[in-house]
């Protein structure tokens, strides 16, 4: 007998298989300013995609818009084969912001137990809950201050219960905004080791911004951005060999350059 599939039914989502974010003329406006101007861009899915640009180049917008937090978005973009902010992406994103968001005069396990509730909540779920709490924190190694008040943390162990707190949910998307900003260079290492582990382990994708360019060689993919626009999208490789450079810095200044010749050769061409 042939085995045929039988036809999804009416209204039921397509099998997962593009790319975990894509947008097409994507536009933001915040206030009186066009933030984001016609992006166009992929994000693999099961892999690191770096966002990186200077300060003010858009990326926290950017990341606004992409876990549906963010007015005024015009254009397409598609999170996970849904449109941006679709409420059946809420429990499938992790969204870490920059100024971690945990309760000082709670510990590490309080914190992680209080979102836990929210998410998972009930006294028969109470089991799984500690088991998924107990997990997160040992994640972004915090297990031997598990019992800490996150008020008496440093600034990088609070980024991490803010990370914790975004693991619970065990997300397919995981938004982290400058996640090493303020970091040591063991701690930046070992952050992005996690990243790297979460991404091969759990097959989950991240999408990781930075300012700091050197970051750039621990992505898999990169999307460098500049005043509200996508310059370049590629792998560091790609992009080093597309501008015959040693660095991904030094890509990126070549691609400035480039763009504000052509600018250039255009106004040119209209006087
Ligand atoms: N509420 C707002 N109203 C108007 N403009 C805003 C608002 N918030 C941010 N902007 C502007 O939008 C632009 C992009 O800001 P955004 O925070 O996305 O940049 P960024 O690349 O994440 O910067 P950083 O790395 O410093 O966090 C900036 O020029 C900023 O001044």
């Amino acid at each position: 007998m042939m085995n045929i599939s039988p036809p999804r039914p009416p209204g039921e989502p397509e099998p997962e298989s593009g790319p975990a974010v894509r947008a097409e003329q994507l536009t933001v406006v915040r206030g009186p300013r066009t933030v984001l101007r016609g992006l166009g861009f992929t994000v693999p899915r099961g892999r690191i995609t770096g966002l990186l640009g200077p300060s003010g180049c858009g990326k926290s917008t950017l990341m606004r818009a992409i876990v549906g937090t963010q007015a005024k978005v015009t254009g397409t973009l598609e999170v996970l084969d849904r449109p941006a902010g679709d409420a059946l992406l809420r429990s499938r994103i992790g969204y870490v912001t920059q100024a971690p968001s945990v309760y000082s005069d709670l510990t590490v396990r309080q914190n992680l137990e209080y979102f836990a509730a929210i998410l998972d909540p009930g006294r028969a779920a109470a089991a799984r809950r500690h088991e998924k709490v107990t997990r997160a924190i040992a994640d972004v190694d915090l297990t031997s201050h598990a019992d800490a008040l996150a008020g008496n943390l440093s600034g990088g162990q609070r980024s991490r219960v803010s990370l914790a707190v975004a693991l619970l949910g065990t997300p397919e998307l995981l938004v982290l905004d400058e996640p090493t900003v303020g970091l040591d260079p063991v701690l930046r290492r070992d952050l992005w080791a996690l990243f790297h582990s979460i991404a091969a382990e759990r097959g989950a994708t991240l999408l990781v911004s930075s300012h700091v360019m050197d970051e750039a060689e621990r992505c898999h993919r990169l999307l460098l951005m500049r005043e509200g626009e996508i310059l370049a999208q590629g792998t560091p490789d790609a992009l080093r060999t597309r501008t015959g450079t040693e660095t991904v810095e030094e890509a990126f200044l070549h691609l400035v350059d480039e763009a504000a010749a052509k600018t250039a050769a255009g106004k040119e061409a209209v006087r």
